[in-house]
């Protein structure tokens, strides 16, 4: 699937606008850890978000340890940061 790449200036502006979201890997990706109270609760914010990637056809990289679900979102298909890295951010804080 054909999807850009974002300018630097634009993945600046759409992380401004998200909380705890941080630059990865050169810029190529965005990072957030979540910690809960618990695995079960991190486990049930996890199935949340596992369907937001299957319904959007966009996955995550994580990590989880009982309470901390690690996220890392970047688009491989464009090589970097794209709108659908934003738009899953926008998605999972959402939850
Ligand atoms: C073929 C399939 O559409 C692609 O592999 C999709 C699936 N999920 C994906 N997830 C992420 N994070 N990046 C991608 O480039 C990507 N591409």
């Amino acid at each position: 699937m054909a999807v850009e790449k974002l300018a630097r200036s634009d993945a600046e502006s759409a992380l401004n606008e998200l909380e705890g979201w941080e630059f990865d890997r050169d810029g190529d990706a965005m990072r957030k850890v979540f910690e809960f109270s618990d695995f079960s609760e991190a486990w049930g914010f996890m199935a949340r978000v596992a369907l937001i990637a299957e319904k959007s056809d966009h996955h995550p990289e994580w990590f989880n340890v009982y309470n901390k679900v690690d996220i890392t979102l970047t688009t491989h298909d464009a090589g970097g940061l794209s709108k659908r890295d934003v738009t899953m951010a926008k998605a999972i804080e959402a939850l």
